[in-house]
């Protein structure tokens, strides 16, 4: 892995001048896949808001491919960083391919609206997530899943270096869970991209993190492999359940690893 393409150095992020996440130092490198795993209320959306610039930080430094962003006008910002909310109210009845061509908007001028290459790229990305067929809905109607992968491709639209992405499966059925983290996991190989997401299931970090942020109650993060972060001790102290980490051989040999719950009501 290359250089950090996204790093956080000593960043506090909370309201008002009250810090809810203490400093946290970490990076996202090219090709990197990084899950934000901890409990309700832990401070994740507090930390993505705060590094997408949406909150000014407490303290601490946001650097994009080693630049400092504080004093970077918003369109750099974001022709660089994607993010994938966690829910999203519909605004007007925009049809989705509209909304994900605006994913583009960031790299076009002041004034200018999407061009053929743009609307390609949309198209394309509609194509890659299996929704090509919503194309001409409206964005209002569609169920929430539908509307997540969306706001996915609109994202990916964008072309960015680091997407950014909170809870991005909470409203996918099972199998979009898997298609959609798939795809992930591809474009990350294939484009060199960096993700950094946040997930309410462990499994998926042990399906697909390189390294996983493990922030805790008390707001303090701490960063390692998934295997090293995702024990069955890390499991009772952060949700309090008696979950074991089992290990199933796959058929090319690796080794899938996957929580499962130790009692049964
Ligand atoms: N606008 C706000 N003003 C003050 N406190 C807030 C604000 N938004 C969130 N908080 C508080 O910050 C803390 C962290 O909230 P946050 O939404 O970041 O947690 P989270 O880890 O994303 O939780 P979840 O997993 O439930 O989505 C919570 O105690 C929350 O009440």
């Amino acid at each position: 892995m290359s250089a950090p393409l996204l790093s956080v150095e000593g960043l506090t992020c909370g309201y008002r001048g009250k810090a809810v996440t203490a400093a946290a130092t970490f990076s996202v490198a090219a090709e990197e896949w990084l899950f934000l795993l901890g409990p309700n209320g832990a401070g994740k959306t507090t930390l993505f808001k705060t590094i997408l610039r949406l909150l000014p930080p407490l303290g601490g430094r946001i650097r994009l491919g080693g630049e400092d962003v504080a004093s970077w006008p918003a369109r750099r910002f974001a022709a660089r960083v994607g993010y994938v909310p966690q829910a999203h109210r519909p605004p007007f009845p925009f049809r989705v391919h509209e909304v994900v061509a605006m994913g583009r908007a960031a790299h076009l001028g002041p004034f200018a609206t999407p061009g053929a290459r743009d609307r390609t790229i949309a198209e394309q990305v509609l194509a890659d997530l299996g929704i090509h067929g919503l194309r001409n809905a409206a964005y209002t109607t569609l169920s929430g899943g539908e509307r997540q992968l969306v706001l996915i491709a609109r994202a990916l639209a964008q072309e960015p270096m680091v997407l950014v992405m909170d809870e991005p499966t909470a409203n996918l059925d099972f199998g979009n869970q898997i298609r959609v983290l798939a795809h992930v996991q591809t474009l990350v190989a294939r484009t060199g991209l960096g993700v950094l997401m946040t997930s309410h299931d462990p499994n998926q970090a042990l399906l697909h993190a390189h390294r996983v942020a493990a922030l805790g109650r008390d707001g303090r993060l701490q960063v390692g492999s998934a295997s090293e972060i995702v024990t069955r001790t890390w499991l009772r102290r952060t949700y309090d359940v008696d979950v074991s980490v089992a290990e199933l051989p796959r058929a090319d040999g690796t080794v899938a690893r996957l929580c499962v719950p130790m009692t049964t009501p």
